[in-house]
């Protein structure tokens, strides 16, 4: 559980981060301290007021403006205050971009208002300290201007970013901070984070249960639907195991915790969701090389425009469309579209079932036409009746078989072993100790006893290991789909127990739906041949491969994706990690086994399968938000560019820094607001 270990105190960290002042925000995938966007707004709007009553606009002469001997001063004072104070954030972000030779949106804005204040400071000079004859315009007030228009867009920005990406808050504030801790016939209250494994806390009605544990004392009906989406309560007896974060009704119960803060279900899911927040995805690097792809083409355009109004006009003119070229280059909006789509995207998903641990998950899912499903747990419970158990040789009773066999399996935790050894308590029959228990992938389990070796295995491996068994006692449980395993000892058959599972109750319909989006589903299980084919048609799956180790499962992924399938591959187990690994989609069943989970892009945390419709729609719909974002974002650039050089100079119309400036703010609300209509 190494990497899914997440301390109760980074989730409080969590919780203070999200209230605190400072605003991350994400450019071009980098998370940027951008400090605390709100008051930098107000306090820069309040420092350009004065600006812009004081300097003249664009060298014109507004109705409310005015000038008084000195005030020139004043707008350089104001001026300075608020490049370096408002223009802040830009100017840090830009030195990140550029220190990693990665030239973005922060580069952009840098350029834009580093022009306009160097420009203005050199009119200043001219105009107030030379008395140059004849005025120069300076660009006070576009600096001004821009930067609040800038810290504005940002934190417009920065909110719905936020809004977007709160599902981590969301799942810490499942738990409460406080706990009751129980000390002998007293309980005491504790911060969360001093609750270790083996503690006993009190849950009172109606609060959260804070560690996942089972009950010792007490009982009641407990809400899992935070957790589990299932909305019904379900009743918790002695010994139930309960969940952090579900919520308990109206009874008082104590839960002895096993796991501590760090390591229970709720972290673990935290710790997907940070993972799959902080991943960068391919389309964000898209935006990213459009966003740079930008800073060369604007710094080309301005160049040229300078240039040719050197020649045709005058410097004023030419530097003045320089200025324009380069603050109107400002990819905001572009840099904006993505990644906003993207955790609006994986929030929605988080509340649905879904963690979407790689974003690129998100565009792979239109390729998708096959869907391989491992059987067991996946689209089955995975939890098996014992519906026989037969001895077949004398020495062995039904009952010492039993006892011999859940021995075996009390070394395993596979669906079946779990099964078996419960079926074992609930006979009272006491499990043999065995020594050396080990796992046969994909045929069985084996151990020792006094020096005997048993082995607990399947039809596959009796057959591979030409050991002989009478067939007809087994066949009618085979005809019903169950699952068979032999307890072998040299050679010889000592008996076997049959076991059925049953079919996961949304998996028939959800089988109807991958159908009717052209989705072939495939069965794939190390499950007898018999058993595979019976459990397919009940679940109406018409393609199914059995008794398959876990590198068949791999191969048949492989071979599929050799054949031009985009394959996308469902599975809980350990063993269904590298088939996970190698689908163009590799989907974890619940949070449980880590490596399976580690290996997939997908994990559904409610493991029900249908949620991969689910993911299905919402990827369908973030992808179409994506292209549009990208066309609102860039569309703004290919449009206000040339504008700016001065191409339409000839007819009379040229776009000011200002007018770029609003117009682009515009196009970063839209995508913003587009953004956040992503529904499922
Ligand atoms: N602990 C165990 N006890 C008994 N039999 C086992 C055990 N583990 C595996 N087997 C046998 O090996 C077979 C294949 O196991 P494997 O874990 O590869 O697949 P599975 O999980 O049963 O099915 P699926 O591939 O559909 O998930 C099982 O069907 C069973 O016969
Ligand atoms: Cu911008
Ligand atoms: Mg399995």
């Amino acid at each position: 559980m190494k990497d899914m270990d997440m301390k109760h105190a980074d989730m409080k960290d969590m919780k203070m981060d999200m209230s605190s002042g400072h605003d991350m925000m994400m450019h071009g995938g980098h998370m940027m301290d951008m400090g605390d966007l709100r008051q930098k707004f107000w306090i820069s709007l309040a420092l350009a007021i004065p600006v812009f009553i004081l300097s003249p606009f664009m060298g014109m002469h507004l109705p409310f403006q005015f000038q008084f001997p000195g005030s020139d001063w004043i707008v350089l004072i104001l001026s300075t205050a608020l490049y370096f104070y408002g223009g802040k954030p830009f100017l840090t972000g830009a030195k990140g971009e550029l220190s990693e030779k990665q030239p973005a949106m922060m580069t952009l804005i840098t350029m834009g208002i580093s022009v306009a204040y160097i420009y203005s400071l050199y009119a200043f000079v001219m105009n107030d300290l030379l008395h140059s004859s004849n005025r120069i315009m300076d660009f006070f007030w576009e600096l001004a201007s821009l930067i609040v228009i800038m810290l504005l867009g940002h934190w417009i920005e920065m909110k719905s970013t936020m809004s977007a990406g709160n599902a981590l808050q969301k799942i810490a504030s499942l738990v409460p901070n406080q706990v009751h801790m129980v000390h002998g016939d007293k309980t005491m209250d504790h911060d969360i984070s001093m609750v270790k494994s083996g503690d006993v806390v009190e849950v009172r009605a109606g609060e959260s249960v804070p560690l996942d544990g089972h009950i010792i004392a007490g009982s009641g009906y407990i809400n899992e639907s935070l957790i589990t989406g299932e909305s019904k309560a379900v009743k918790k007896e002695l010994g139930s195991k309960v969940v952090g974060g579900s919520i308990n009704g109206d009874s008082t119960i104590k839960v002895k915790v096993d796991k501590s803060a760090g390591e229970g279900y709720l972290s673990q899911i935290s710790k997907l969701v940070s993972d799959a927040q902080n991943n960068r995805s391919k389309t964000q690097m898209l935006a990213d090389k459009v966003s740079s792809w930008l800073f060369y083409a604007a710094l080309t355009a301005g160049i040229l425009s300078f240039i040719y109004w050197l020649i045709f006009g005058d410097m004023n003119t030419a530097l003045n469309r320089l200025v324009t070229v380069l603050v109107i280059a400002c990819p905001h909006a572009l840099g904006l579209a993505i990644p906003l789509v993207m955790s609006r995207s994986t929030s929605i998903a988080a509340t649905n079932g879904l963690i979407i641990r790689d974003n690129q998950a998100i565009e792979n899912s239109r390729k998708i036409d096959y869907i391989a499903m491992d059987k067991t747990g996946t689209l089955t419970e995975g939890k098996f009746n014992v519906n026989g158990l037969q001895s077949m040789d004398k020495s062995v009773d039904d009952k010492k078989l039993l006892s011999l066999i859940a021995g075996i399996e009390s070394g395993s935790s596979h669906p079946i072993a779990n099964s078996v050894v419960q079926y074992a308590k609930e006979q009272n029959v006491t499990p043999t100790a065995l020594d050396n228990i080990k796992a046969l992938k994909g045929y069985g389990m084996s151990g020792t006893l006094d020096n005997n070796e048993y082995y607990l295995i399947n039809m596959k491996y009796l057959n591979e290991n030409k050991i002989t068994v009478d067939k007809q006692l087994v066949q009618a449980y085979l005809d019903k789909g169950n699952t068979i395993s032999f307890l072998v000892t040299d050679n010889k058959v000592l008996g076997f127990v049959a076991l059925g599972d049953t079919i996961k109750k949304n998996t028939v319909e959800f089988i109807k739906e991958l159908k009717a989006r052209n989705i072939t589903p495939i069965m794939l299980t190390g499950d007898n041949k018999e058993a595979a084919a019976i459990m397919a048609k009940q679940m109406g799956i018409d393609e199914f491969r059995g008794e398959l180790l876990p590198e068949d499962k791999h191969n048949v992924i492989k071979q599929l994706e050799l054949d031009g399938h985009h394959v996308m591959m469902v599975g809980d187990g350990i063993n269904d990690a590298p088939s996970l690994a190698s689908a163009t989609i590799g989907v974890a069943i619940g949070a449980g086994t880590d490596v399976a989970i580690d290996s997939a892009d997908v994990v559904l945390y409610n493991s029900d399968p249908s949620d991969i419709i689910k993911f299905f729609k919402l990827s369908h719909n973030t992808y179409r938000k994506t292209i549009e974002n990208l066309w609102w974002g860039a569309g703004y650039n290919i449009l206000a560019i040339p504008l700016a050089a001065g191409v339409l100079a000839g007819v009379g119309f040229v776009l000011s820094p200002a007018v770029g400036a609003v117009v682009m703010s515009l196009s970063t609300v839209v995508v913003a607001l587009n953004a956040l209509t992503l529904k499922m």
